[in-house]
């Protein structure tokens, strides 16, 4: 199965939208976990374990492993997640974007080292930087569009003045990543939950690309004007949550907390589909 048909059918197994992100920062962690990066893995591991029923994906965010020199915590989670969630699709939040040559280790360390499903990008380098990605054809490529991120508008709202229309950088990008660059169909594209108005413009120019859109629960994006913009039949969109879903407690019944967050934020994205 490639990294769309995962979607999909995850999509359907777990009737969620929802993506929990793992974004561990040890100063949060309950009791005797608490400012120790040793368990990054067990925290992580535990909140899969409480959400697996629950989401279209997991999306562990690079840095919060790196930071602690928690590189081989992030191979095991990952490990773990294939072995209690195979239905469940992985996306790596690196967003990484180099010259060939460089995104060619790139992509081994997302695809390779880490077995990731998915890696986020940013496209500022252009295709030549995307391409090395692409050469693994069951992966996905996530490229940022227009990023939940109040500094986003500094350059994804600019209007390119030599191209037809003068559409928005973010436009253009979506317009190619629909069309251009989507070479082999593994393109997908991140848009903010900040920015209702501009994700339902993104849909309308890439009709049938995943979507990973963050921004609900700790950046106050809404989750129902998120699914009315962006959600269709057939184009899945990824709502993606981290800190509201887990640190919901930071106390010793932190998994089942998140656990609840999740179900209400899955029940909130699948009513707003009606
Ligand atoms: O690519 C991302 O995941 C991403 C893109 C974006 O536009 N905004 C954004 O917040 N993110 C990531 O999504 C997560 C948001 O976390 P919460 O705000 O805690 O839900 C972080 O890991 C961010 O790095």
């Amino acid at each position: 199965m490639n990294f769309i048909q995962q979607l999909h059918a995850a999509e359907q197994l777990n009737d969620s939208l929802l993506c929990v992100g793992l974004d561990p920062e040890p100063a949060k962690f309950p009791g005797a976990w608490k400012n120790d990066a040793a368990r990054i893995y067990d925290f992580c591991a535990a909140i899969v374990d409480a959400t697996k029923d629950l989401v279209i994906a997991f999306k562990p965010q690079i840095a919060y492993f790196a930071a602690h020199g928690a590189e081989s915590q992030l191979e095991r989670l990952m490990a773990h997640i294939k072995r209690v969630a195979p239905h469940v699709p992985v996306i790596l939040d690196a967003k990484r974007g180099d010259i060939g040559s460089t995104a060619e280790q790139y992509a081994r360390e997302a695809f390779m080292r880490y077995q990731a499903d998915a890696v986020t990008l940013s496209p500022f380098m252009g295709f030549d930087s995307i391409e090395p990605y692409l050469r693994y054809p069951d992966k996905g490529a996530i490229l940022l569009c227009r990023t939940s991120n109040p500094g986003g508008s500094d350059w994804q709202n600019q209007r390119l003045a030599d191209v037809a229309g003068q559409p928005r950088l973010y436009e253009h990008l979506a317009r190619l990543a629909q069309t251009d660059w989507n070479k082999n169909g593994q393109l997908g594209l991140v848009v903010g939950a900040t920015f209702p108005g501009e994700i339902a413009r993104v849909r309308e120019l890439a009709p049938t690309l995943p979507l990973l859109i963050p921004g609900v629960g700790a950046q106050g994006g809404d989750a129902d004007a998120t699914v009315k913009a962006g959600w269709r039949p057939g184009s899945p969109i990824i709502v993606s949550s981290s800190r509201a879903v887990l640190y919901a407690s930071q106390g010793e019944d932190f998994a089942a907390a998140a656990r609840r967050v999740a179900l209400q934020t899955r029940a909130q994205l699948k009513q707003a589909k009606a």
